[in-house]
Order: C-alpha cells, then structure tokens, then sequence
C-alpha cells in the first residue's frame, strides 16, 4: 500500500484555530530534519487561524528528551497543546528501540497525567532519506500532520468541556 502523504488532508476537516495557544518542543538531533518538521508545524498552525505570538517553540538535546520538555510546558506555560518534533534514525545499535520507546511511553503518559493533547510529531526511520522524505519531502511534512491533529485535539476538547 503506498505511504500517506502526511501534508494531505481534508482542510474543511480542520475547526478553526483562532485563540488556541500551542507548545512546540523540538529535538536539537538531526536538525536539518526537526528544523524542518518545527517550520512546518508552525505554518500549518498560522495557516488555519493561530496567532505566531501563541506558539512558544523550545528546543531538547535529543528526542529522548521531548516528554520532559513537554512536562515543562505544560507546567509553565498557559498552552492547550503540546507537539513533540523529534527524528530517531536507525544506527548500529538497538539504542534506536530504546529512544523510541521512551518518547513514545512519554508522550502516552502526559497526554493522560495532563488531560491536554501532546502530539507525537517524531519520525522514527531506518535511514536519513526516509527522513528527508517526510521532512518536506515527497511525502510531506509530518509538522503539517501534527499541527492538524492538535488543532482538532483542542477543538474537541473545547467542544466538550
Ligand atoms: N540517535 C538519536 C538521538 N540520540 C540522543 C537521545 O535522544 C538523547 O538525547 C540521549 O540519549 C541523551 O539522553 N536523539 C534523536 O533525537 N535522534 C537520534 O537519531
Ligand atoms: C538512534 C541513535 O541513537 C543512533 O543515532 C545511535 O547510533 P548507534 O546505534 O550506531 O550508536
């Protein structure tokens, strides 16, 4: 089955974000990617309606890292979402199984401690050009992925408080 290209998606799906206020947390590791997939994510949430002086963008060390930042936001800071951007490339070792596990445990964890949306924006892939594929490549942005899902994660949220 063909792979989705992630910057896709029904734009009359997406509830208009005006006023939302968004934490972006992105790992410094393979920058040229994360950079990338933060750009991303911040165009796509000024495009449906966010303000720039509602994304407050923070870098981590490494996606290992990215569950605490997000900790951090959601304690100091006043946002209704959080997106996690980080890219884990396979190496030689199983130290690859290791990071994804922990961010993936992570994030699981604090969308539910916090019962405010952290959305998992990580690539996790075998090489670099999966990588640059999903970074604004052939296959979109996995930013733009992101971003929509936390739109629509705080417009429920919203709808149903
Ligand atoms: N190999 C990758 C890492 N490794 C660093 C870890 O994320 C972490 O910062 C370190 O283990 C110290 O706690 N990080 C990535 O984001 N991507 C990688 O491919
Ligand atoms: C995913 C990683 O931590 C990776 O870059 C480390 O490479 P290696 O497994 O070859 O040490």
């Amino acid at each position: 089955m063909a792979t989705k290209n992630l910057s896709v998606y029904n734009l009359e799906s997406v509830p208009a974000a005006n006023g939302m206020k968004f934490g972006i947390v992105v790992a410094e590791w393979n920058y040229e990617i994360t950079g990338a997939l933060a750009q991303g994510a911040v165009d796509t949430l000024t495009k449906h309606g966010v303000d720039e002086e509602d994304i407050i963008v923070k870098h981590v060390p490494g996606t290992f890292e990215l569950p605490l930042g997000g900790q951090y936001l959601a304690e100091y800071s006043q946002v209704d979402a959080i997106i996690l951007i980080g890219c884990v490339i396979q190496g030689e070792t199983r130290h690859f199984d290791f990071i994804c596990a922990g961010v993936t445990q992570g994030a699981t964890d604090l969308n539910l401690k916090y019962n405010k949306p952290f959305i998992f924006g990580v690539l996790t892939t075998d090489n670099e050009q999966q990588a640059m594929d999903r970074a604004g490549g052939k296959l979109g942005n996995k930013g733009d992925e992101a971003a929509v899902t936390a739109i629509k994660m705080v417009a429920l949220q919203k709808e149903l408080k």
